[in-house]
């Protein structure tokens, strides 16, 4: 495809005359609300119209997506599975069943052969640095990788965790060999370290992690927590999510927590840090952000930094977040009911 990434104009005619890498393109920038707004029955039927070229790419994302046949099931994507507290203090849950195994497989695929060492941020520049306390490898997805399985995963995440899709970082695969480790550490960020500080006042806090774990044939690897000395293995597909801060607002000092050192075969996990919001210097129309927005998250080749803000709703997620994980708090007070009324949020 040798059409502009950030034309929308330009895909949809390529896609309407029958180019299937366009018509699937096109789907992810539907669906992460990218240069236009988000729009999943647009992101569904240009799936389908990708697919129906017969694009391997697009047939192999819909039989992730509706392993059934037949058309994807938004409303089922979109709503959470049921959940079991694994410890009230700090505030974890596990969830069963997130994801099938054979999108587990198609996310370790999409990450292995583009890993890199796994980072820290540098506590005085605030940049990412090698560091001996966090010695696996690791994939952030950005824009160009983002297919449409992981845009619908990203929105069953937010919509899981009740915080709003445009402050989720990229999602990260972890991997881990023998003896590598993500060594005793907390998520959140700490307002007195000045390489952190700054991050923290453009997006909000990391209010919420999931992992989903996307294998288990390995021994050893579980995800420790000091407090109370939890220490949790998982089936492949499921999901263990916390929040980093209190009901009450601040950050919560017991989530200090490792990612153990696998000592047999090799351990996979999929990282998402969910902060409130995008960050504040792309707040303004949103209109305007749609379309400078794109270019500028392709160029960066990120996303979720740039997409559609809407300033009433995110501003009162930013107010919300403050004072905790929405769905994880309530799913400790009031399991198992994630959204108010225990229904989640429409999915148009
Ligand atoms: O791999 C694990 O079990 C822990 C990962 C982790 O702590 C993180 O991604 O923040
Ligand atoms: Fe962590």
């Amino acid at each position: 495809m040798d059409i502009d990434p950030t034309d929308i104009a330009g895909l949809s005619r390529a896609a309407d005359a029958g180019d299937g890498a366009a018509a699937l393109r096109l789907a992810v920038l539907c669906g992460l609300g990218l240069g236009r707004p988000q729009d999943w029955s647009e992101a569904l039927s240009r799936l389908d119209q990708a697919a129906a070229t017969g694009d391997r790419d697009a047939v192999f994302q819909k039989t992730l997506l509706a392993p059934a046949g037949g058309a994807v099931d938004l409303t089922a994507w979109l709503t959470p599975p049921p959940w079991t507290v694994v410890s009230e203090r700090p505030h974890v849950l596990s969830l069963s069943g997130f994801v099938s195994p054979a999108l587990c497989d198609h996310l370790i695929d999409l990450a292995r052969p583009r890993l890199a060492r796994a980072q820290v941020y540098d506590p005085t520049t605030g940049r990412g640095r090698v560091a001996s306390h966090r010695s696996n490898s690791a994939f952030a997805f950005n824009l160009e990788t983002t297919d449409l399985v992981l845009v619908l995963l990203r929105e069953r995440i937010a919509r899981t965790a009740g915080l709003p899709v445009t402050g989720l970082e990229p999602s990260q695969v972890l991997r881990y060999g023998v003896g590598e480790t993500f060594d005793w550490h907390v998520d959140w960020l700490d307002p007195a370290i000045p390489g952190q500080a700054s991050d923290l006042a453009a997006r909000g806090q990391r209010i919420a992690t999931l992992l989903l774990y996307l294998n288990d044939d390995f021994e050893g690897g579980e995800t420790a927590f000091e407090s109370g000395g939890l220490r949790h293995r998982a089936r492949r597909g499921d999901a263990l999510m916390w929040a980093n801060t209190l009901p009450q607002g601040g950050v919560d000092r017991s989530t200090r927590h490792a990612g153990l050192p696998p000592t047999r075969g090799e351990k996979w996990v999929l990282s998402q840090w969910m902060r409130p919001a995008p960050p504040r210097a792309t707040e303004g129309s949103g209109a305007v952000l749609a379309k400078s927005g794109l270019k500028r998250a392709w160029e960066g080749l990120s996303h979720g930094l740039d997409s559609n803000f809407d300033p009433k709703r995110d501003t009162a997620h930013r107010a919300r977040g403050l004072a905790g994980c929405p769905a994880v708090h309530r799913g400790v007070a009031d399991h198992p009911a994630p959204f108010p009324g225990g229904r989640p949020p429409s999915a148009g």
